[in-house]
């Protein structure tokens, strides 16, 4: 049985990894820590905790996420997503072990006009892209043969997200005000916790020098493309709420870090490393709907 040690493990994904974990008993046994538990900022804890529960696989889904806010706290974002990161990934290389980081779709400014390979060029708009970036070359760099995985848009049943949002404030204001022109493609996290168990399961009792076959970044999302108001439509419909939802601009929706566009990513390269299929984004959100029980309330 394989110790699988996540950080961050009260977050969406965090949540969502644990679940798949503990539905697969005989072949991992999940060691979750949370940022009480485990500041991933506090290298010593970092330390301490890795070398007390001995695991076999570091999975880091702790991150500073608060887009907007990262603007004006600079400093927390890129102390978690850059340092904190580099110092989980300084334990998994430490031990010799399998490393698994995320990262997002926000690395990129959005004016491609077909979806992003792991070889286009990155240019952050935010504080909050610029600090996963960073996060991105700090693994690389202390971990070699880490997988760093970019997702994006991802939603759950769980903690605040597009999807609890959304199908909490149609209810209460009975008509939305949703963005048409930022296009990308939703992630279960669910889907995105069962890739990641592709992926221990591709790296478990690998060498170092194996393990330096996956290292690198991958593209990791549903399938399909939809913008922010299509997808505010889908969980409108699937949910069967009564309420009104208009398209608008970015511009009439002022926030206060920059969007992309269009961030919409090739997993080609996943799917062909890990031999695996991705579900488009309308059936998995009908599975998150069924999930969730919302549809019924
Ligand atoms: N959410 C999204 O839409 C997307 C997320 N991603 C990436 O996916 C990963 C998972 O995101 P998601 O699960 O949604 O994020 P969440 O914000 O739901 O979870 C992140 C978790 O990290 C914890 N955390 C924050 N700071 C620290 C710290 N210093 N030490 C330990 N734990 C800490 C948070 O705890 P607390 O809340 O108590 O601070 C929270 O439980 C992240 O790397 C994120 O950047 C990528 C694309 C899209
Ligand atoms: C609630 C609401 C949001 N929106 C828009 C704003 C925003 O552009 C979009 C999505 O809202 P969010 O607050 O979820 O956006 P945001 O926090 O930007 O979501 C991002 O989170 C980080 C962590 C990532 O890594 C990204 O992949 C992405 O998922 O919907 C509306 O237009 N109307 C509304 O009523």
């Amino acid at each position: 049985m394989r110790r699988v040690l996540v950080t961050g493990a009260d977050g969406q994904l965090g949540h969502a990894l644990a679940s798949m974990l503990y539905s697969l008993p005989k072949e991992f046994f999940p060691v979750l820590t949370d940022h009480a538990s485990m500041d991933i900022t506090d290298v010593k804890k970092v330390n301490d905790i890795c070398e007390q529960t001995d695991p076999d696989i570091i999975v880091n889904c702790a991150a500073y996420t608060a887009v907007d806010m990262a603007e004006v706290e600079a400093h927390q974002a890129f102390a978690v997503n850059e340092k904190g990161a580099a110092n989980v990934a300084m334990a998994a290389f430490r031990m010799k072990i399998p490393m698994l980081h995320f990262s997002t779709d926000y690395v990129f400014d959005g004016s491609n006009n077909i979806p992003y390979t792991e070889e286009d060029s990155a240019a952050p708009l935010s504080v909050y892209g610029h600090s996963k970036l960073a996060g991105e070359f700090a693994v690389m760099a202390t971990c070699p043969w880490a997988v760093i995985i970019r997702t994006g848009w991802l939603y759950s049943p769980f903690r605040s997200n597009f999807f609890t949002t959304i199908s909490r404030i149609a209810r209460e204001r009975g008509k939305l005000e949703i963005i048409c022109d930022q296009v990308g493609t939703p992630t279960y996290a669910k889907d995105l916790a069962s890739a990641a168990v592709h992926v221990f399961r591709s790296m478990d009792g690998l060498t170092c020098d194996e393990m330096y076959k996956y290292k690198g970044v991958y593209h990791y999302s549903n399938e399909g493309v939809c913008s922010w108001y299509d997808f505010a439509c889908a969980i409108v419909d699937l949910a069967g709420i009564t309420c009104v939802v208009d398209p608008i601009e970015t511009k009439d929706y002022p926030q206060t870090a920059q969007r992309p566009h269009f961030s919409v990513m090739n997993k080609s390269k996943f799917k062909n490393c890990f031999h695996t299929k991705i579900s488009h984004w309308q059936r998995s959100l009908a599975a998150c709907m069924e999930s969730s029980g919302i549809s019924s309330q």
